[in-house]
């Protein structure tokens, strides 16, 4: 008797904890723009897992119902709601307080990330427009590929609305600095929980610049050659799971666990927590280049502060030159899409 009183107040008081860290937690809502794909269905998964999360919609030209249908009957905070086709695209991004959008075709074997540019550039326009007049005010975080040159399509049609912040839109390159944290680990011989390492530039190829000169923690076990293998792989790492993936897409679960981090990460600062830091390409003047990823702190409107490089080895230093020339042609062919079409 005494035992079952115990367990049922502990339970209350569980309860009561549960209810109440929900209820500290602003309501937040997230839109995912391409829900039922590769990464959408598992990132759909982690964002109705995340308390910060309040109302979770959905979105595809295809397949969100049964989407929305099965993540729903997960007993967490988050309200799920699916959403298809154009006519309920505006329903969807209604209030939105932050928009991921891993819309749009993936790579295979032997393709280039801008060799997806041509399908990508137009759906990501049209989002992008559809955001612009339903949810300006949202953090929107470009999953879609090539990530190099949706970002300043999207800051070009946001431009074109009149509704621009530049404090508000985010290349995620997360799964860079997750694969170079991961990779790190297993030479350095460290535990990979406890690793950070800055991911710079941009994402695709040479663009990507890992910086393990600043890797923590630091490891003195590593030669050149290790630095050099270790940069191609981060470098190569897509390419790595597309050929793995023999014609079946690209990275979908690792991308959908790196854009729930930096989703939450973009929470977390709306919701005032301090000191939240995470590499993505965003507008910049770190470089000369227009935009740039590198470590940002973020805050309550979004981009608080873009942080600078510090200091890097002369290999990074090199790396950093080499990949300046691709990452403006990348940038200056999604201007002039957006401005153009
Ligand atoms: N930034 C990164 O690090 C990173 C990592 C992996 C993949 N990607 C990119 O993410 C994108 C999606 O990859 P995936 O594997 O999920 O592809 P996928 O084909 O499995 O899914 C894409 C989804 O987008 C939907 N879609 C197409 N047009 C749309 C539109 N107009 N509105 C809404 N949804 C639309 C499709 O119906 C599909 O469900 C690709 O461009 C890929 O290259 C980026
Ligand atoms: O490699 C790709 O095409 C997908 C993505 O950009 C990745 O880095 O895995």
């Amino acid at each position: 008797m005494r035992m079952s009183l115990l367990r049922s107040a502990s339970q209350h008081l569980r309860r009561r904890r549960d209810y109440s860290s929900a209820s500290a937690s602003p309501e937040r809502k997230v839109a995912i723009l391409g829900a039922a794909g590769g990464i959408g269905q598992p990132l759909a998964l982690l964002m109705k897992l995340n308390p910060l999360v309040s109302s979770l919609s959905l979105y595809d030209i295809a397949a969100t119902p049964g989407v929305a249908a099965d993540v729903s009957h997960i007993n967490t905070r988050a309200l799920v709601k699916g959403f298809v086709g154009d006519d309920q695209l505006g329903e969807a991004l209604e209030g939105a307080d932050l928009v991921i959008i891993p819309a749009g075709v993936p790579r295979k074997p032997g393709m280039t990330r801008d060799d997806l540019f041509k399908i990508n550039a137009g759906i990501v326009k049209g989002l992008c427009t559809a955001i612009a007049r339903h949810c300006p005010n949202a953090l929107v975080n470009m999953i879609s590929n090539p990530v190099n040159s949706t970002v300043p399509i999207a800051a070009e049609v946001f431009k074109k609305a009149g509704t621009y912040d530049e404090k508000k839109l985010f290349g995620v390159t997360t799964l860079d600095v997750v694969r170079a944290k991961t990779f790190y680990a297993g030479k350095a011989n460290v535990p990979v929980t406890g690793v950070n390492v800055p991911v710079v530039g941009g994402h695709a190829g040479i663009t990507i610049l890992p910086l393990f000169s600043q890797a923590t923690p630091a490891s003195n076990a590593l030669s050149h050659e290790d630095l050099l293998a270790l940069t191609k792989r981060t470098q190569d790492g897509g390419t790595e799971v597309v050929e793995a993936k023999a014609g079946k897409g690209s990275a979908t679960l690792s991308m959908a666990y790196a854009g729930a981090v930096f989703g939450d990460a973009c929470l977390k600062g709306l919701n005032g927590v301090p000191d939240i830091v995470e590499c993505s390409f965003v507008q910049s003047t770190v470089t000369e280049l227009p935009f740039f990823a590198s470590k940002v702190r973020l805050g309550k409107s979004g981009v608080e502060e873009v942080m600078g490089l510090g200091e890097l080895s002369a290999l990074e230093k090199e790396g950093l030159e080499s990949l300046k020339g691709e990452l403006l042609s990348s940038i200056e062919k999604g201007v002039k899409f957006a401005q153009e079409s």
